[in-house]
This record gives structure tokens, sequence and C-alpha cells, in this order.
């Protein structure tokens, strides 16, 4: 299981100081959508040359254009892009064969899919790498999150690895582990802490430790 901590909020300098806090303790460094829309690839392209030891992925949302997109993306330094599993298959086919052709990985996010388990079926069935379960923010202020749907795609996805995201902090974090997706992505519940290393530190111990139980 890995951990992912997702950068929302921050511009570039600030998404460095960040990641240099707590770098020692996540997989994973997510660009999320409104750093890219601020910023630009650009911000992709920085934080992989500061840390070139970390995966980082490129929140894109990626609704149409797949191969072109994760071909800019690749080029700035993305290990790893989005797509919405809401898109069509033409659409993710593109983003797989491309993302093959750059050596780097397609994450598919199934925010908003309104059957989930046909569709995560479907999409698992394209060759893509992670398929996410995600509560975005207009939900999780809702009260939503995405747990139960964790244990849909646990049991229906056979070749993608799992993901999940969307409002996890560390109190709800064990809930999380237990259904033991592959990858864990954090935003808020780390970025919003004060001492966010300390908090980075606990979920990773809580995140290993199920990897071996
Ligand atoms: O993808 C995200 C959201 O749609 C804003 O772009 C977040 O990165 C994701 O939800 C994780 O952040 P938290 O919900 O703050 O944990």
């Amino acid at each position: 299981m890995e951990l992912q901590l997702a950068l929302d909020l921050v511009n570039i300098p600030q998404a460095k100081e960040v990641v240099k806090e707590v770098e020692g303790h996540i997989d994973i460094v997510e660009i999320g959508t409104p750093v890219v829309i601020n910023e630009g690839l650009r911000a992709v392209k920085e934080i992989k040359q500061a840390f070139p030891n970390l995966k980082v992925l490129a929140d894109l949302k990626i609704m149409d254009a797949g191969a072109y997109e994760v071909m800019k993306a690749s080029e700035a330094g993305a290990d790893i892009i989005t797509v919405l599993g809401a898109t069509d298959d033409a659409t993710i086919k593109g983003a797989v064969e491309e993302a093959k052709k750059q050596g780097t990985q397609i994450l598919v996010d199934m925010i908003n899919v309104k059957d989930l388990e046909q569709r995560a079926k479907e999409i698992d069935a394209l060759g893509v790498d992670y398929i996410c379960v995600h509560t975005g923010y207009d939900l999780q202020a809702a009260g939503e999150n995405s747990f139960q749907q964790l244990q849909t795609i646990k049991r229906v996805v056979k070749n993608a690895k799992t993901a999940i995201a969307g409002g996890i902090k560390l109190d709800t974090l064990p809930e999380v582990v237990e259904t033991q997706p592959d990858l864990v992505i954090v935003g808020g519940g780390i970025t919003g802490q004060q001492d966010k290393k300390a908090v980075a530190a606990k979920m990773e111990s809580l995140i290993k430790q199920e990897s071996l139980a």
C-alpha cells in the first residue's frame, strides 16, 4: 500500500515547502487539478526536478484528447496521469496507449460515476494501472465519503490497482486501510495540519503496518 500526498491549494514554492517537510513519509506527490489550472504543467516539471526520487501524479482529470494530454503531462515529468472514468472508452484507450509509449501510468478517477460496479469492470478491461474511488470537495462538504465504494472496486477489479481519495484524515485512515487499497490519497488530511510531518509519519506507519499484515 502506498501513500500519495495531494497538493491542491498551493502555488509552486508552497508545494515545494510542503513536500520537503513530508517527503520521507510519502510515495507519490500529486499536483492537484487546481494547481495545474493555476500554474500549468510547469508545476509537474518543477516538483519532479526538485524531488526526483518521488513519483509525481498529474491530476489532469482528462475527459477528452486522452493521448495528447497524457503525452504533454508525461513530457513534463509526470509518472502517473489521471483520466475520468465518466468519459468514453476511446479517450481512456488513447490515454493508456500513449502512457505505454511514454513509460507512464494511468489512474482512472471514478468521481461521479453512477454505476460504479459496471464501469469499474469495463475500465479494468482497458488496461489502466489504477482505478480510484473519489469523493470530491463538493460532496465531502455534504458529508459523503467513498469508503463503501472502495469495497465495491476491491470486489470487481481484477487487473488494476485500487485507490481511494477524498477527505481522508488520520482518524478515518484505519477504516480505509482495513479494506486494503493499493493506494491511499490524502490532501487536506496532511496539508491542513499544523505538524504535517508528524501526521504524514503516523499515516505512513498505519499504511505500512497494514501492508505487512
Ligand atoms: O482530487 C482532488 C479534488 O478533486 C480537488 O482537485 C483532491 O486532490 C482529492 O480529493 C484529495 O484531497 P483531500 O480530499 O483534501 O484529501
